[in-house]
């Protein structure tokens, strides 16, 4: 795999393994990193005259005297402002002699238009809020609108959170970071400081990437192809999973209708909209394929599971917030079965913001059905107010940390979802679109996650590839995107995966 996301700590130790194990020495994967970065300066901008190197008193700055190096003798004019020196005996203090550049004081660096600037000040080891040089240097790049080249991180950004440390960060126009990507890549607003991201390959192999066992992943069909539903020659509809979708009353129905399209077009066999009786003929007139059943409470939702078996729920949009769906909740928990799974969205998490302790408790319990959470951020705060108002936890945390505690997947929605397992497995997803902030998207992201649950994918895997299915949709469809348009957005997607799926050939990354 090479979609594992390390934290700071965890590539610290992927160095370490990497240099004990050789070849390579530690100045040796500096000189590698380096020799990255100039080569993708030199690539984008062959015509540059004048590249600035900022580089930092560790081994961030070890790198930028390696590019400086690399690009006086590739024949830029470069020069190298440092910000203290590296400490001797250090690779980079090796680095650093190796460079003939004189370094100057960052105080004096002043670029104009059109020179270039590599940030090599602090990567993985910022530790505390930038200098008032390194801010001046930030204010100094803004004004002349350079093009900045981050080595590793964009400096000022933290690689575990994607936060600032302090107010202030570099924006880069590309970030070079080395073996795999940090959460402060994917994380916002991280991301926008990165610029266009390179994964740089500098000699730290795969098996010891594996042997650091990161449970976190960039999301993508690599994750999940392998338990993504292919429908069997021989299957009949309710072999493809039945998914239950609950409506609101007679003046909020739309919500579940979306999640209810967005489950049959997710590959659901059968999909069946359960209805109060007070708007049965509202949704009666808006549905033909997904069959319509009458349930007023969780007397009428336990006889239904009885009844016909569904193999996933949603709950939630559109339903109203209160005792009704609590004790529905309540009902499928306690009596669909583990093999049966509950997506609950919105009004089904703002539900049990005073009482979320219930909610957790019974999804904990061993013969509880599978829990799927997929609050934004408002809701994720109802939920979880301690967890959400730590500021010291990083969005991937925040999430992991909600997953233990619910005993259930937890899809924490926004520009980077983050998807945690109680397990302990998370993934970020990469591929958001702000197409995606519009009216009953939500409801749809639900529906597609209960079709692929209805079908038999692990909650993990399901929860990560709607996520993914659903902005890549998006993203196909373009500009006017309204929720209705998201169900029949999937077609392509679906297309390109299930081909993939049968010719083995990986299309999709
Ligand atoms: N062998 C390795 O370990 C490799 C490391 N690489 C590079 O090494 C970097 C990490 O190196 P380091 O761990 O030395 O960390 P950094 O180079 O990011 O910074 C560490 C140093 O900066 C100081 N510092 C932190 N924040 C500061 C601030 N705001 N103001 C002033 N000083 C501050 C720290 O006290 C420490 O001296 C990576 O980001 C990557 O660029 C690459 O060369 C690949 C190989
Ligand atoms: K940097």
């Amino acid at each position: 795999m090479s979609n594992e996301i390390l934290t700071p700590r965890e590539m610290a130790e992927a160095d370490r393994l990497a240099i004990a194990a050789g070849p390579f020495t530690g100045i040796q994967l500096m000189r590698n990193a380096g020799a990255a970065v100039a080569a993708e300066v030199l690539r984008r901008w062959p015509a540059a005259i004048r590249v600035h190197v900022l580089c930092g008193p560790g081994n961030n700055g070890g790198d930028g005297y390696v590019v400086a190096r690399l690009l006086a003798d590739a024949g830029v004019r470069a020069s190298v402002w440092a910000e203290g020196r590296p400490k001797a005996g250090s690779d980079a203090a090796q680095a650093a002699a190796e460079c003939t550049i004189e370094a100057q004081p960052i105080s004096g660096f002043m670029p104009e238009r059109g020179d270039i600037v590599i940030d090599a000040l602090y990567g993985a080891g910022l530790s505390k809020p930038l200098s008032p040089n390194a801010v001046s240097a930030i204010e100094k790049c803004r004004d002349a609108r350079i093009s900045v080249v981050a080595v590793d991180l964009p400096s000022g950004i933290s690689g575990e959170t994607g936060h600032p440390v302090g107010k202030e960060a570099f924006r880069a126009a590309v970030t070079v970071t080395f073996a795999r990507k940090k959460p402060g890549h994917l994380l916002h607003p991280g991301r926008d400081a990165c610029g266009e991201l390179v994964v740089a390959d500098i000699g730290i192999g795969a098996d010891t990437v594996a042997a650091i066992g990161s449970k976190c992943f960039e999301n993508g069909p690599a994750l999940w192809r392998g338990s993504f539903p292919t429908p069997a020659a021989d299957t009949h509809k309710y072999r493809r999973g039945h998914v239950a979708v609950f409506s609101g009353g007679a003046a909020s129905t739309g919500a579940a209708r979306l999640s209810a399209l967005a489950a049959a077009r997710g590959g659901a066999g059968a999909v069946t909209l359960l209805s109060p009786g007070n708007a049965l003929a509202v949704n009666a007139v808006h549905l033909t394929s997904v069959m319509l059943r009458r349930v007023d409470d969780a007397d009428d939702a336990r006889a239904f599971i009885a009844d016909r078996k569904p193999s996933a729920f949603v709950l939630g949009p559109g339903f109203g917030v209160g005792e009704a769906l609590r004790e529905l909740v309540f009902a499928i928990l306690e009596t669909a079965g583990s093999e049966t799974s509950l997506v609950l969205d919105a009004d089904g998490i703002t539900s049990f913001e005073d009482t979320p302790a219930s909610l957790f408790i019974t999804a904990g319990v061993e013969s509880a059905a599978t829990l799927v959470l997929t609050p934004h951020v408002g809701e994720f705060a109802r939920l979880f107010p301690g967890i959400a108002g730590d500021d010291a936890l990083s969005k991937l945390d925040k999430a992991r940390q909600a997953a233990a505690r619910l005993h259930g997947v937890v899809v924490y929605k926004g520009p980077d979802t983050v998807i945690a397992s109680p397990d302990g497995r998370a993934a970020i997803n990469s591929n958001g679109t702000p197409l995606l902030a519009t009216a009953g998207s939500g409801d749809v992201l639900s529906g597609i996650v209960a079709a692929l649950l209805a079908q038999g994918m692990p909650a993990f895997e399901a929860a990560c590839a709607a996520v993914w299915m659903h902005a890549e949709a998006a993203r196909r469809f373009g500009p006017g995107l309204i929720a209705e348009d998201l169900p029949l957005a999937l077609l392509p997607v679906l297309r390109d995966l299930v081909a993939e799926h049968s010719d083995g050939s990986g299309g999709l990354a």
